[in-house]
């Protein structure tokens, strides 16, 4: 393997110093970029999109065609683990993803069955290979996964949902059957992961979106305690470098040192949490990522670069900082802003790097 052109994503994930704060940015729920739609129109759906490896790795490609990224983030979605469990996902304009076969009951959750990520996912891998290939040593690859709480809503919800009625009556009233399929996601998680990695996925990342609908003792009980199990199977070095892990909980500002307690090399922040209280807090256990909102890519450039400003200050100097959006990109957001923030960082990251 040809070494890194540009390390400091990963640097910067294991607190080593760098010379500007990398910065990395997903669309997840934003369909912003004009030759994105183009590729997806190509595909036909979003999952035909997944599937094929080379135009999965075209749109992987295609924001460090336009934007100063420090990293890729593979394209692929959280909900392919479910769907290859045999959920039936599908997404419906407008209204995000869906399942056809939601799970119910003990009875269904105790038929899943156990992933070969190989075999059931191997396109997964096969668009990790891709784009390992074609981004010849250019920057890192981010692979992810959701975590096993967060799938487990779309699953037992059908979908997204407001309230998780249906996923905490089965947490308050039958908690076998929740840990059962926590179990079994925590288990293929730690499968799909270290085969992302096997197949060249250079650091991993674990979306739990909706982890903050839950108190702080059901956080720990339903979804961090997999997260840790996840964290203490993965592989942690790979190819003669370290593969960092960051774990990224939606609305858990409340819970930043358990969660750095897991043992994960960063944690996520949304942009609810103040990145100087962050720092303070558990800056010198992890690596912090984050948080501006994504919302602010709809303010004039020189908002935006004063709020980069605010976050680089916040952070202060020290190493451990990888810039990012608090979360995906909105749909609407116009490119040029995401040039605007990815440029703002690097240029206005630099004093605190001498
Ligand atoms: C909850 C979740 C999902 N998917 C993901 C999460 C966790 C992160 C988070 O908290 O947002 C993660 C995800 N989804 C996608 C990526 C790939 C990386 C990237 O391109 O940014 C990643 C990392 C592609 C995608 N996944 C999706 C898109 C947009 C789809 C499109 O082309 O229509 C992309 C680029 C679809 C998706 N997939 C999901 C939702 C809620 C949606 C939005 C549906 C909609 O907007 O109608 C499930």
């Amino acid at each position: 393997m040809q070494p890194l052109q540009n390390d400091r994503y990963l640097r910067a994930l294991l607190r080593q110093p760098v010379d500007i704060t990398p910065v990395w940015m997903m669309r997840q729920a934003g369909r912003y970029l004009p030759e994105y739609k183009a590729t997806r129109a190509e595909a036909g759906d979003f999952m035909s999109l997944c599937k094929n490896a080379e135009l999965a790795c075209e749109v992987t490609l295609q924001p460090l065609r336009r934007f100063d990224l420090d990293a890729a983030i593979l394209f692929s979605d959280i909900l392919t683990i479910p769907d290859a469990m045999g959920l039936g996902l599908y997404f419906e304009t407008g209204e995000g993803p869906k399942f056809e076969r939601p799970l119910t009951c003990m009875a269904d959750i105790k038929k899943l069955p156990v992933l070969d990520p190989e075999v059931e996912l191997g396109y997964v891998m096969n668009a990790v290979r891709t784009v390992r290939k074609n981004l010849n040593g250019t920057v890192p690859l981010i692979g992810f996964s959701g975590s096993p709480w967060t799938l487990a809503t779309y699953m037992i919800e059908g979908g997204s949902s407001k309230a998780f009625t249906k996923i905490k009556k089965m947490a308050f009233s039958e908690p076998q059957a929740l840990h059962l399929l926590l179990d079994k996601l925590a288990d293929s998680v730690i499968l799909y992961l270290n085969a992302q990695i096997a197949a060249g996925a250079q650091s991993v990342m674990v979306f739990d979106t909706w982890g903050g609908v839950l108190s702080g003792r059901d956080y720990q009980e339903f979804s961090l305690q997999y997260m840790h199990k996840i964290v203490d199977s993965l592989t942690r070095e790979n190819d003669g470098r370290k593969v960092p892990v960051t774990l990224f909980t939606k609305n858990a500002g409340l819970w930043l040192e358990s969660i750095a307690a897991t043992g994960c090399d960063a944690v996520g922040l949304d942009w609810t949490v103040d990145m100087a209280d962050a720092k303070a807090r558990i800056g010198d256990k992890v690596a912090l990522q984050g948080n501006m909102d994504p919302s602010m890519l709809y303010a004039p450039a020189a908002r935006i670069e004063q709020e980069v400003q605010l976050i680089l200050d916040g952070f202060g100097k020290g190493n451990g900082h990888v810039f990012n959006l608090g979360h995906g990109i909105h749909l609407d957001v116009p490119p040029d802003n995401a040039k605007v923030f990815i440029d703002a960082v690097h240029k206005l990251s630099k004093p605190f790097h001498q």
